[in-house]
């Protein structure tokens, strides 16, 4: 059975827009000024957890277990309806209808929390595309342990598989869980592309198409 499995934020949306202006509202609540754009999205990419982390440490104050704890609460919260000013990359619908006509099982294994993906795919009429979706809370652990990627591997039956992701630490889910690993270079990445283990790097859904094609052979609709 052949998969591709793919990672959520800046890889398939860029929800960046959505994630700041979540976490200004969070600091407002609190008093404390919004953070600079660029500085938010280099935040994303280990889940909700780590991020209300980050900014409370980029925002100069000191993190409690209280404060954390409250601040996660209210982004939760933002977050499963934090949808309008995000935007699918080009091409990814067309991409995801044509896989699924040819018979491709399709995963997302993300370290979003699961309410807030099936938000933003709906939002986007996607949920139908794809057969297994896995969030941030949904194991004990996150990516980059490769348990949730592993999870999502098993749940679609897939032996032959590619993993999609646009960041250091979906890179290293995929090696850590043994599978080959597409970049989307335009995302969240702050590493340099040479230095994460890739089998492609691209920065166009029809680049990552016309390889899926090579590399699987044209599967026919069923
Ligand atoms: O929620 C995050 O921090 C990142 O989500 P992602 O795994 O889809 O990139
Ligand atoms: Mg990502």
């Amino acid at each position: 059975m052949k998969a591709i499995i793919f990672d959520l934020d800046g890889t398939l949306i860029d929800s960046a827009p959505d994630i700041h202006a979540a976490s200004a509202v969070v600091l407002k609540a609190e008093g404390l000024p919004p953070l600079p754009f660029e500085q938010v999205r280099g935040f994303i990419g280990n889940g909700v957890g780590v991020l209300i982390s980050r900014v409370i440490a980029a925002s100069g104050v000191e993190e409690t277990p209280e404060l954390h704890a409250r601040m996660s609460r209210r982004f939760y919260d933002i977050y499963e309806s934090a949808v309008n000013l995000t935007e699918l990359y080009p091409g990814v619908p067309a991409l995801l209808e044509r896989l699924q006509k040819r018979g491709f099982r399709l995963g997302v294994c993300t370290n979003k929390p699961i309410e807030a993906t099936r938000a933003v795919l709906g939002h986007f009429d996607l949920l139908g595309r794809f057969d297994m979706l896995v969030g941030g809370e949904c194991l004990p652990v996150k990516k980059p342990d490769p348990a949730p990627l592993q999870h999502t591997v098993r749940s679609l039956g897939a032996t032959n598989i590619l993993y999609v992701g646009d960041s250091e630490v979906d890179a290293e889910t995929a090696r850590a869980a043994g599978l080959d690993f597409a970049l989307f270079t335009p995302g969240y990445r702050k590493a340099p592309v040479e230095s994460l283990p890739h089998v492609l790097a691209f920065d166009h859904y029809d680049q990552l198409g016309r390889y899926i094609d090579k590399r699987f052979g044209v599967v026919e609709p069923t």
